[in-house]
């Protein structure tokens, strides 16, 4: 396995230009199987989770070509149902090939993606989302075997928790069924209003995408089209974090500030000077104290739950005492360990770390347990002294287009040692 060699006290400086969002393309990937056509995408990260994308959806018959960052699916030649366990168990996102695959031929079969390091992750309003629609499902044998007599009807449906996942299926299954569709307590991402954009395009009817009611007004048939896929806002405050821990400056180019008001907001409060333009971000923390802030992860647009591993790295190294208080996923603190290892003084209590003042960190081996938690033992590897080590960085990759190459132009001194 591969893994990450860095040799810490370095600050950061420089530019660093943002890819397109994993969590914007994965759905919006998925829904070109709603359409018999060809769809172009432009600015495709590329990542790990987008090529378990495409050859699930090359598995499911559609042609996929690269021409640099544009991704060209067409959609005409699908001609299976079926996403294996072998695809679903590497990327929990293939549950989303469910929706547009029963919309567009009245059956799918979908290994059940299960759990993952930071929690159970249930599928159960995907499902009774989609039978309240008309579809009868089975689920045997670890997949989700669902069927509909023909199209699938609109209905009203009351989500009781915000899932960003099941208001994505649910949306896209909703865009071919017979009737009107109403999400009620739907998710409000950014990646939710991107996905709402690229099925309009195609001949959807969406309206309130970005609120908590959703509305689908189905249609019989959907065309691909062009879409550009929106800057991926986790990765911007990834590098912003960064440059405020390392007491560096950084502008992030080919990003969008609407989607990061909570991580900006927080950033501001850590002390750090702000420059925000139209598509660039630019965090100056030169001679400022960083100073700790307390964080609550919430539904957009509350403070992102993909940010916390990387402010919970940030109190680490910053000035006074915060705590991090993780209300969506059951387990996302695996990171704490890894961070004590080298010397942080956490505490954690329940779904909450207490952060005091840290003396000193120092690099050791340590290991990546999912995506952000792998990202904030990097940044942290880049400040402490001597080397760190991260293994299993198959995590990083999964979400983090080239981040050792990002990070070495920004003058971090980080190598991929190949296993
Ligand atoms: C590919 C992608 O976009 N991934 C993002 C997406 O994941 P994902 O879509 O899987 O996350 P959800 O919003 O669905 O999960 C939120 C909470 O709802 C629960 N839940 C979800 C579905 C369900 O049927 N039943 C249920 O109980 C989950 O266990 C979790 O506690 O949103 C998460 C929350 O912002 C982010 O951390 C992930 O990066
Ligand atoms: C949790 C994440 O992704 P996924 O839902 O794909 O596991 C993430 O991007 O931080």
């Amino acid at each position: 396995m591969d893994q990450f060699i860095i040799q810490g006290g370095t600050s950061l400086a420089g530019e660093v230009t943002i890819s397109g969002a994993k969590n914007a393309a994965l759905p919006i990937l998925f829904a070109s199987l709603l359409a018999a056509s060809k769809s172009t995408f432009l600015n495709v990260p590329k990542l790990r989770d987008i090529q378990t994308t495409e050859a699930l959806l090359s598995q499911l018959g559609a042609r996929c070509s690269w021409q640099q960052d544009t991704l060209i699916i067409d959609g005409g030649t699908v001609d299976q149902i079926v996403a294996p366990y072998e695809l679903v168990k590497q990327m929990r996102a293939s549950v989303l090939a469910l929706g547009p695959l029963l919309a567009r031929f009245a059956e799918a079969k979908v290994s059940l993606p299960g759990g993952c390091a930071i929690g159970a992750r249930p599928v159960d309003l995907h499902i009774s989302g989609l039978e309240k629609m008309g579809a009868t499902i089975s689920v045997e044998n670890g997949y989700i075997h669902a069927k509909s007599p023909g199209r699938l009807v609109g209905a009203p449906i009351f989500m009781d928790t915000v899932s960003v996942g099941a208001t994505e299926n649910l949306m896209m299954a909703a865009a071919l069924a017979d009737g009107v569709t109403i999400l009620e307590n739907a998710a409000r991402e950014p990646e939710i209003v991107d996905l709402a954009l690229y099925l309009t395009n195609m001949g959807a009817k969406i309206k309130g995408a970005g609120s908590d009611r959703i509305e689908i007004e189905g249609v019989e048939h959907l065309t691909g089209c062009e879409h550009k896929i929106l800057p991926d806002r986790i990765e911007t405050g990834t590098f912003l974090v960064a440059a405020a821990m390392s007491q560096g400056e950084v502008l992030c180019l080919n990003t969008d500030h609407h989607s990061l008001e909570p991580v900006l907001e927080k950033l501001k409060a850590a002390n750090a000077y702000l420059e925000i333009k139209e598509d660039s971000i630019y965090l100056d923390m030169r001679k400022r104290e960083l100073k700790a802030v307390n964080i609550k992860t919430m539904p957009h647009p509350g403070f992102p739950t993909d940010m916390q591993a990387q402010f919970t790295a940030l109190n680490v190294v910053a000035n006074g005492s915060a705590t991090i208080t993780e209300t969506i996923f059951e387990n996302r603190f695996m990171h704490v360990p890894e961070l004590q290892r080298m010397g942080a003084n956490i505490r954690l209590e329940g779904n909450t770390a207490y952060c005091g003042e840290t003396q000193s960190l120092s690099g050791a081996q340590v290991m990546a347990t999912d995506l952000r938690a792998s990202a904030s033992l990097i940044l942290t590897g880049i400040i402490a002294s001597g080397e760190t080590v991260v293994d299993r960085i198959y995590h990083v990759d999964r979400g983090y287009q080239r981040i050792e190459d990002k990070l070495s132009a920004l003058g971090a001194n980080i190598l991929r040692k190949k296993a």
